[in-house]
């Protein structure tokens, strides 16, 4: 994948692989949300598109719908596909943070994703706020430490949320760490193609409007053209 300082990726994040496609025209990688498949394991086993993919299975007390730790297995498995190029792990379970059990788990993924030459996403979300600057940067340094890149995704109420996102984006990035940031909701939309002009490696867009996978997200489309616009490439 491209996630390091050599380029930047545009994801096309979906339930549903047989959409692949549909996202050729616009996307570099395909994020499958794997929490929000039906048949996930059955999806990937059969999945031959062109795009490189990223799992994500997202823990329900992270704002995904994966109930347990069956998810670990099924990560697992996944990483050892030929067109995983990155799995996203959140930083809660990978630091002790999260319900108990989680923790050895997530760092047996790390490893095994490691040992299989795949980037592995520390990711944080905050779905009520979006903490100050310096909380940000604290919180992509962590992720950092973690993982090989650091996601972290805020809710933006106002519009110095974003300014938030985007200085925490700046910082982080200058500091030498691999960044992938956006805010949530409406208030935060235009950080999706903004903060990769500080910066950021990764953005994340539904191939349709209406299939969005977080608040506020731009369609695949629509998210191309402003990063073109920006001359993020
Ligand atoms: O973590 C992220 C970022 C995201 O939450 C967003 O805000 O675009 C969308 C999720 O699918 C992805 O796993």
């Amino acid at each position: 994948m491209d996630a390091d300082r050599d380029g930047f990726t545009l994801c096309a994040s979906t339930a549903d692989l047989s959409q692949e496609s549909a996202a050729r025209d616009h996307a570099d990688a395909v994020e499958f949300r794997m929490d929000l498949a039906d048949e996930p394991t059955g999806a990937l086993q059969s999945y031959d598109g062109d795009l490189p993919l990223i799992v994500t299975n997202r823990a329900s007390w992270e704002g995904g719908e994966a109930e347990d730790l069956g998810r670990y297995d099924e990560l697992t498995d996944a990483v050892a596909h030929d067109a995983v190029v990155a799995v996203d792990i959140e930083l809660a379970a990978l630091r002790g943070n999260a319900p108990d059990g989680e923790q050895p788990h997530a760092v047996a993924l790390r490893e095994t994703a490691r040992d299989e030459g795949v980037t592995v996403i520390a990711s944080v979300h905050d779905f009520e706020s979006t903490p100050e600057a310096d909380v940000l940067v604290e919180l992509l340094a962590d992720a950092a430490a973690e993982g090989d890149v650091a996601k972290l995704a805020t809710t933006a109420e106002v519009k110095a949320d974003a300014l938030a996102m985007l200085a925490a984006t700046h910082r982080a990035s200058e500091a030498g760490h691999d960044v992938a940031t956006m805010c949530m909701g409406e208030a935060g939309r235009h950080t999706r193609a903004v903060t990769p002009v500080y910066g950021s490696l990764i953005s994340y867009a539904p191939i349709h409007s209406g299939a969005a996978t977080a608040p506020g997200q731009y369609d695949l489309a629509t998210l191309r053209r402003l990063l073109d616009g920006l001359g993020v490439e």
